[in-house]
């Protein structure tokens, strides 16, 4: 094996693989405050009620997320007693709301037995003018006045900007300085518009960490509205942020956030042992399948890692080499995930090594010009319509069958296309 290589994943060839250690970097020691409970609720779709929150809480904290964040105590009085609720299940994930940077809520939050508060307040222009109507100073002064607060009752407390990126560095770098005077354990940056792009994000990340105490750590949030939502995550992680905000299925306001099985996937890739260490990854999917159900939506097609075809192989050319050596074409092993390869055959992209490979798994002795005139026939048929593993089966044992019997005629028969097939294709084929 090469320098690097995991017996669990097929990342260690990359000639792109970091050469040395950044000392900036946090890609092999990072956390997940997981806000499916919490951002997750803001999807257009989510209602949770009591006994799903805590359903899902539980399967949150068995696939190992460090944090859970809940929705504001000061959203309804359910809201309330559901953040007393899963406070007090004993879980081994810590335990946060997110609130306003308002002592109303600052209050009732340290009253329901949570772990930390997630504080936050919009900083661009945008929200100072159109949401809260602060100036960049009473946005301090009520920062330090609930900071002080949490801290005085001995939680744990982050303070985040709403809108970071379209915020003014300076005003940012200022308000980051004075809360982390005061003792705040994380500050967090937030992409709320879904508008940064990983360079930015590196940049951000890299200054703020050289104005914050070494100790204090920084938290990102980023929204998903142009696609950079998991590039961002892996940026700042780079730049040397500590905690990465995600949800299942990345639900959340809009079109959502970060997905925890995307950071998942994209982390494993850096260092594979370090992230099968701390998440139970084969329970992915069932934590995602228990999201999609409760807010009815289906696991997209394209999700990383559990998407119905993420570990589907077609092309002939894709479908030798997988079968040689799964590493060609596959950066994740699906059996670390509880996941099955599949290899596609009854369509016309096919190849006569992938329909060997099912004659083998089928027990039947044929040869390759055998094999080469039936994967013929299999795209001559699938130029009209794709082929089941059915169809593509009974071909082949039809044509074992009559070659076993020396019946050459018979297979000759079976090699053309029958009359009905051809009557039946679109006008281009037949002709
Ligand atoms: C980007 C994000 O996702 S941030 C998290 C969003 N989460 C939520 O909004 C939680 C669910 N929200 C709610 O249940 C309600 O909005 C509540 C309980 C928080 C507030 O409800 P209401 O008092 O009816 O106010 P409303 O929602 O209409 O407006 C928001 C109020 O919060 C103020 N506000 C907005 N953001 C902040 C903030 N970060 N810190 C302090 N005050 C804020 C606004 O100025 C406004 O105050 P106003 O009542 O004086 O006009
Ligand atoms: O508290 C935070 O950091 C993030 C809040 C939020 O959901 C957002 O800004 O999109
Ligand atoms: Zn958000």
């Amino acid at each position: 094996m090469p320098p690097h290589a995991s017996p669990i994943a097929n990342v260690s060839s990359s000639p792109y693989a970091p050469k040395y250690t950044d000392s900036l970097s946090r890609l092999t020691n990072w956390s997940i405050i997981e806000s499916t409970l919490r951002e997750g609720e803001q999807f257009a779709n989510a209602f949770f009620d009591t006994a799903k929150k805590i359903e899902i809480a539980k399967a949150l904290d068995d696939f190992g997320v460090e944090y859970i964040e809940l929705t504001s105590p000061a959203a309804s009085e359910q809201s309330r007693l559901d953040c007393i609720a899963i406070a007090n299940l004993g879980l081994k994930a810590k335990i946060l709301t997110h609130v306003r940077c308002h002592m109303d809520d600052a209050r009732i939050a340290c009253e329901t037995g949570v772990d930390g508060l997630d504080v936050v307040i919009g900083t661009s222009s945008y929200l100072r003018e159109f949401s809260h109507g602060k100036d960049m100073e009473r946005i301090i002064k009520d920062a330090t006045e609930v900071i002080n607060y949490v801290k005085s009752k001995g939680l744990e407390v982050r303070f985040s900007s709403e809108d970071s990126f379209r915020s003014d560095l300076v005003d940012l770098l200022n308000l980051y300085k004075a809360v982390d005077q005061l003792g705040v354990n994380r500050v967090g940056i937030a992409d709320t518009v879904g508008c940064a792009n990983p360079r930015q994000v590196y940049d951000l990340v890299k200054t703020l960490r050289s104005v914050l105490k070494p100790t204090t750590d920084i938290e990102c949030h980023f929204h998903n509205d142009t696609g950079c939502a998991t590039a961002n995550a892996y940026a700042a992680l780079e730049a040397g942020a500590t905690h990465i905000d995600t949800s299942v299925l990345g639900i959340g306001e809009r079109n959502g956030i970060t997905p925890i099985g995307n950071l998942i996937a994209r982390m494993f890739t850096v260092d594979p042992d370090y992230v099968a260490s701390k998440y139970q990854l084969h329970k992915l999917r069932d934590l995602e399948n228990l999201i999609a159900d409760a807010v009815e939506i289906q696991v997209p097609f394209n999700n990383c890692i559990t998407g119905y075809c993420a570990f589907t192989h077609k092309a002939g050319i894709h479908a030798k080499a997988i079968l040689n050596n799964p590493a060609t074409y596959e950066i994740l092993k699906p059996e670390v995930f509880g996941m099955t390869r599949y290899v596609s055959i009854g369509h016309r992209l096919t190849g006569w090594n992938a329909v060997k490979n099912r004659a083998e798994q089928l027990g039947l002795a044929l040869s390759d010009d055998d094999l080469k005139a039936i994967t013929g026939k299999i795209k001559k048929l699938a130029d009209i319509k794709n082929q089941s593993m059915e169809d593509v089966d009974g071909l082949l044992r039809n044509f074992h069958a009559y070659k076993v019997a020396g019946d050459h005629s018979a297979i000759e028969q079976l090699l053309v296309l029958p009359d009905e097939v051809i009557a039946a294709a679109p006008k281009a084929v037949a002709a």
